[in-house]
């Protein structure tokens, strides 16, 4: 996927927005290299297994400004750097309990010039401050996720939906979400995104 396809599912990007954007490939090429955050063979794919994947959210939550939103588990920076991007108004928390990756994310923001971004080396279970929205991808199933982050929610949200988890996952999550004793909404992202790889990709959504 090339940046011209990707900015064809976001139309009315500014010029500094489609920037940033394309800037991303240089570099998480080069800070792969020194800390792997990415799979190698992902690498190559990263406007669509990493950026847009990301992006699926916006489709369901479009935040609003001076919303608040944290990212558990961000390694080096998915979902939080591109939806940070794309809503330069929202400030976005990213916190991972890996040290390294939280320096990838601290440069990917800086080199990129992000004003609405924040991240440290925490645990979720950390964090000692509340949101309108939680985001998270790849990090552990929705039952062992949903202790960290209860009670982290500022309730105050305006959104389409009330505060609560926005999870990307993919496959057939019957037996998770049976198991976490959760109400969830299943948002899927064949209805955005037209590429195989979002086939069985969804947006969870946990009311906080
Ligand atoms: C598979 S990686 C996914 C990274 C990123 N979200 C992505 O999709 O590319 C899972 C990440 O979750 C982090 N993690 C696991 N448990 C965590 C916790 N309790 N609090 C914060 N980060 C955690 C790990 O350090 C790791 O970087």
């Amino acid at each position: 996927m090339t940046s011209d396809q990707l900015f064809t599912y976001f139309p009315g990007l500014t010029p500094i927005q489609q920037q940033q954007f394309e800037q991303l490939p240089a570099l998480y090429e080069f800070w792969n290299n020194q800390i792997n955050v990415i799979s190698r063979k992902d690498i190559d794919q990263l406007f669509e297994r990493h950026v847009l994947h990301s992006l699926g959210i916006a489709k369901i939550m479009p935040f609003l400004p001076g919303e608040s939103v944290l990212d558990v588990g961000t390694g080096g920076g998915f979902p939080g750097i591109p939806l940070a991007i794309l809503f330069p108004d929202t400030k976005f928390y990213l916190v991972d309990s890996i040290g390294k990756k939280i320096k990838v994310v601290q440069e990917v923001a800086k080199a990129l010039g992000l004003k609405n971004v924040r991240a440290s080396h925490l645990r979720a279970e950390q964090v000692n401050e509340k949101f309108d929205f939680i985001i998270s991808r790849a990090v552990t199933r929705l039952g062992e996720f949903y202790p960290w982050i209860k009670g982290k929610f500022t309730r105050t949200s305006n959104n389409t939906l009330p505060s609560g988890i926005l999870y990307l996952k993919g496959g057939d999550l019957a037996e998770e979400i049976k198991e976490s004793g959760l109400k969830v909404q299943q948002f899927y992202l064949k209805d955005y995104f037209a590429e195989e790889f979002f086939e069985t990709k969804q947006v969870i959504y946990v009311k906080g």
